[in-house]
This record gives structure tokens, C-alpha cells and sequence, in this order.
């Protein structure tokens, strides 16, 4: 081993990664010159309304998996044990209401984009606060996307971050411009195999390096990795039974209910039941998903035990353990690490690839055509460029999220729950509350997209360690020093607050898509109820 703990890859492992990029290229340019032609933009962006349920299932399940999933879950199971498994409840009822509620609404409809809806329901304003509201969220959330395997494979094997982020931005957004909804499914279908496959090879040898599937269970039983079911109610604490399953509820209702990706999917479908019966489908999906990531958690634990890479400073962070493993474990096995790399880049791909696709379409659907009239073709070729300039400005953002420094798992997901969650409510309160209008709706978003932000960096800056990540540093041990020093003032400082405050911004980031989405409908409620009752108010505060 090099003694800097450097892996390199071999040329075997670089072909299988550019036959990656050349596959989804080649998928791309068939469905560019095939059927229409992409030159409507019902084909762009609903792939003619004609597609089946399997492609659309592995399709709604990788637009929200990708490398972050693929790295941080099992970084999280080896650090802190298989409490995160329980998040696979919140699958049941955060499927299941979508395939009744929001589904069968949405597709009666015949909507061109989910956030017309509220043009519907309220009016044009609150359609265009729900739009900018998820373009801002895509935005931010394909940055950490693209960034997050690149800067694995950098820090690993040494491989050009910039050159990474370029070739998948660049593969990607080609892609996607050219090919429109039916390639981005597609490659979805492709790249989703080449990710269980590449899981599962790894897990498969891991158990092997650690004397087998016996010795593997023994070591991180010892280590005591297997997690009881943890039903403390508290809120603030990360993961519990309570946090995960019931909280992930709102998180999976805003990512598969009324996140536009989604829904375009749903919406693309030939028939209402193959919609319904896709979002099903996500439920073993995404089991297997869990379960690949939470076992690649536990055979790094079997493998390493407590003394971690990260330990012994080979590598700097958390989300850098799956990959090194990987080159670590798999140095004589030609190829299988080209493969993992593989399976995190298409992880990401298919992620980054329905960003471009959606954002395209709200942007078009939404945004543009309302009040530009103007030809089918024209509206098309408008399309595509728009998805080329999503592609550039996802490349912009990676660097964006290159200068902040935080556990990549969480901060996709407290995404999902800061903007996310008031977006689920503003659809709730739609959906659920006759009552409510335009004033309240807006002034509710508003209020739900404060609390989030609100609470949301409360929790960061109180967390102190791990902003101190980035600061300058020269090895992991003057970084775990520097966090144990500024931890103790955290804690007095934090003590020092009034108590409500500091528990709100304790609050588990498994809870901000509930907190923010109730936030939404409460202001939301209490608004409109005041400005229904207008008249009567004036009248009153006057007599
Ligand atoms: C969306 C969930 C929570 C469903 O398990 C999962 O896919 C996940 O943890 N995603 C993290 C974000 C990402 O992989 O980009
Ligand atoms: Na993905």
C-alpha cells in the first residue's frame, strides 16, 4: 500500500467508467433520432404521455438516489450503527399516499406541470411562488449531486475533480437536451442496474475480506452496529424510530407527492393505474436501494472494525470511507473498482439528468410560455436550450457547495425538508382546506420558507463541529482537536439561550419537511381566515 494511503486506478477501471458515460450518451442520442424526433414538446417533456410502469419505477426511485445515498447512508451505518434502516417505514405511507391522493388529482387533471395545479386551485402569484420555490431547491440540490461523487473519486484516487464534474455535467446535460424524458428514463433504467451492480459486487467481496458472512455478523454485533428499534419520543434526537418513520413521511410525501420531477413522471404514463401502479413499484426499489447501502455500512464495519481510514488519516471525511474502502478492499480485483465509480456516477447521473429535465419544463411550462406565444417548434428548440443552461448553472452550483463543507447525506436531506416541506404544504393546504386562499397561500409559503431557514441554520451554526470543517487545517487530528475546543463554548453559548429557541434549533433534521409544511398550512389557514373575514375584522377594530 502506498503509504499515504493514495489508491490509483488502472486502465480497466477508467474504460469501464467512460463505457459508462458512452452508454448513456448512446441511449440519448437513440431516443434524439427515434419516434418524434424530440420535436414536441409533449415527447421532450411527458414522452408523449405513453410510458410503462417497470422503466418509471426505477426511474422515480433514482431521481432521488445518487451518490450522496450510495456514500453517506453507509458512512452514517458504520459510524453510528443501523438505526437509519428504520427510515424504510416511511416508505408505506409516504407511497401510499401519493398512489391515492395526489396521483389520481394530478393526472385527472391533465396538468402540464404540477405547479399549475395552484394556478388552478388559487391563482397565477401562487403557481409562480411554487415554481421559483422548486427551482431553487433543484438548483441547489443537483449541485451537491454532481459535486459529491467527483470529489469522492479526488480525494481517493486523485482523479481531477473539475475534470469530473465537467465530463458527467457535460455527458449529462447532452444527454438530456438531446434526448428529452424518454432518454432520461431510460438511462435512468440503465444506470439504476449499474448501481445494484456495483453495490452488491462490493458487498459480496467485502464479506469475503472479512472471513465470510458469519465472521462479517459476529464483528458488527460485537461492535454493536445492529440497532434496536429506538422509540424515543424526544425530537431533537437524529434518528429514531419516530424521527425516521414518521417524520420521513412528509420528506417522501414532498419528494414523491408534489415534487414536479416526479410528477412528470406520474403524468408521462400511459394510463392513471400504471401511475399509480409505478408508485408502488417504488416500494421494493427502494427497499433494495436501503438495504444495498445500509449492508455496505456494516461490512465496512466488519472489515475495519473501530480502526477506520479515517482514523488512521488517510482520509479526511466521513463521505470519503465508502470509496477508499472500495479502492482499499478491491486493489486485486481488476475492474471492480472502475465498476463502483461507475455505480456512483450513474447514481448521480440519474439524479442530475431529471433536474435538467424538470427544471426545463417549469421553466418553459410555467415560467415562458404564459406569456410568450409562440410555435411548437420554436417552444421545443426553447426547451432544449433551457436544459443545456440548467446543465451549466448545475456545474456553477457544484462549486458552490465545493466551498461549503458538511456531511453530504444530511445536508441533501435537510434540503429536501427546508424547501421541500413548505412546497408539500402549500399543496396540502390546496388540496385539504377549501378554505384557504391566495393571500394565505402565498403569505403561508413565506412564512414556512422563514421557519425553515430560521431553524434550519439555528441548528447548523449550533452545531458548531461541523462548521469548523472549514477551516484551514493540516490533518484530521488538529480538526477533531479544533471541534472538541470550540465545542465546550457551543455548549455554554447554546445553554445560554432561552430554552425554547435552543430546542427548536436542536429540532432532528428528519423533522424540518413536517415542521415547515405544518407551518405553511397553519400561517396559511389563519391568513386566509383573517382575510375572508376582512370586512368583519375592519368593522370590529373599529367599533
Ligand atoms: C430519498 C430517500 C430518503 C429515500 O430513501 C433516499 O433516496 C435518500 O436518502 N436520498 C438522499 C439524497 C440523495 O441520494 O441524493
Ligand atoms: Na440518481
Amino acid at each position: 500500500m502506498d503509504p499515504t494511503g493514495q489508491k490509483y486506478f488502472t486502465i480497466i477501471d477508467y474504460v469501464i467508467f467512460a463505457l459508462l458515460l458512452v452508454a448513456s450518451m448512446a441511449i440519448g442520442l437513440y431516443y434524439a433520432f427515434t419516434g418524434g424526433r424530440q420535436s414536441t414538446t409533449q415527447e421532450f417533456m411527458y414522452a408523449d404521455r405513453s410510458m410503462k410502469c417497470l422503466p418509471l419505477s426505477l426511474s422515480l426511485m433514482a431521481t432521488f438516489q445518487s451518490a450522496v445515498a450510495i456514500i453517506g447512508t453507509p458512512a452514517e451505518v458504520y459510524a453510528n450503527g443501523t438505526q437509519y434502516w428504520f427510515i424504510g417505514c416511511c416508505y408505506i405511507l409516504g407511497l401510499l399516499i401519493p398512489a391515492h391522493i395526489f396521483i389520481p388529482m394530478f393526472y385527472r387533471l391533465h396538468l402540464t406541470s404540477v405547479y399549475q395545479y395552484l394556478e388552478l386551485r388559487f391563482c397565477k402569484a401562487v403557481r409562480i411562488c411554487g415554481t421559483v420555490t422548486f427551482i431553487f431547491q433543484m438548483v441547489i440540490y443537483m449541485g451537491v449531486g454532481i459535486y459529491t461523487p467527483a470529489l469522492a473519486l479526488n480525494a481517493v484516487t486523485g482523479f481531477h475533480l473539475w475534470g469530473a464534474v465537467l465530463a458527467t455535467g457535460l455527458v449529462c446535460t447532452l444527454y438530456t437536451a438531446l434526448g428529452g424524458l424518454k432518454a432520461v428514463v431510460w438511462t435512468d433504467v440503465f444506470q439504476t442496474v449499474v448501481m445494484f451492480t456495483g453495490q452488491l459486487a462490493v458487498i459480496i467481496v467485502g464479506v469475503h475480506q472479512a472471513g465470510g458472512l458469519s465472521d462479517a455478523w459476529v464483528k458488527v454485533r460485537d461492535g454493536g452496529r445492529i440497532s434496536g428499534i429506538d422509540l424515543n419520543p424526544d425530537p431533537t434526537v437524529r434518528h429514531t424510530f419516530w424521527t425516521l418513520g414518521v417524520g420521513g413521511v412528509f420528506l417522501m410525501l414532498s419528494l414523491y407527492g408534489v415534487n414536479q420531477a416526479q410528477v412528470q413522471r406520474y403524468l408521462s404514463s400511459r394510463t392513471e393505474k400504471e401511475a399509480v401502479m409505478s408508485c408502488y413499484m417504488v416500494f421494493p426499489c427502494l427497499q433494495v436501494a436501503l438495504m444495498l447501502s445500509c449492508l455496505m455500512g456494516l461490512v465496512m464495519y466488519a472489515c475495519y472494525g473501530n480502526n477506520s481510514p479515517l482514523e488512521q488519516q488517510y482520509i479526511t471525511s466521513k463521505d470519503q470511507m465508502v470509496l477508499y474502502f472500495v479502492m482499499d478492499m478491491l486493489q486485486n480485483f481488476p475492474g471492480l473498482p472502475g465498476l463502483f465509480v461507475a455505480c456512483l456516477f450513474s447514481a448521480s447521473l440519474s439524479t442530475i439528468s431529471s433536474a435538467f429535465n424538470s427544471l426545463a419544463t417549469v421553466t418553459m411550462v410555467d415560467l415562458i410560455k404564459p406569456h410568450y406565444s409562440m410555435t411548437e417548434a420554436r417552444a421545443t428548440l426553447l426547451s432544449k436550450m433551457l436544459a443545456l443552461s440548467y446543465g451549466i448553472i448545475c456545474v456553477a452550483m457544484a462549486y458552490v457547495v465545493h466551498l461549503m463543507n458538511s456531511s453530504v447525506l444530511q445536508a441533501a436531506l435537510s434540503i429536501f425538508g427546508m424547501v421541500g416541506g413548505p412546497l408539500l404544504g402549500l399543496f396540502c393546504l390546496g388540496i385539504f382546506f377549501p378554505c384557504a386562499n391566495s393571500i394565505g397561500a402565498v403569505t403561508g409559503l413565506a412564512a414556512g420558507l422563514v421557519m425553515a431557514f430560521w431553524v434550519g441554520i439555528g441548528g447548523f451554526l449550533s452545531r458548531m463541529p461541523s462548521s469548523v470543517q472549514v477551516l484551514p487545517f493540516n490533518s484530521t487530528n488538529t480538526v477533531l482537536a479544533a471541534s472538541e475546543n470550540i465545542t465546550v463554548p457551543a455548549v455554554i453559548d447554546a445553554a445560554s439561550r432561552p430554552a425554547g429557541l435552543n430546542g427548536l434549533y436542536s429540532l432532528s433534521y428528519m423533522w424540518y419537511s413536517a415542521l415547515n409544511s405544518s407551518t405553511v398550512v397553519l400561517i396559511g389557514l389563519i391568513i386566509s381566515f383573517m382575510t375572508e373575514n376582512h370586512q368583519q375584522i375592519v368593522k370590529l377594530l373599529k367599533y
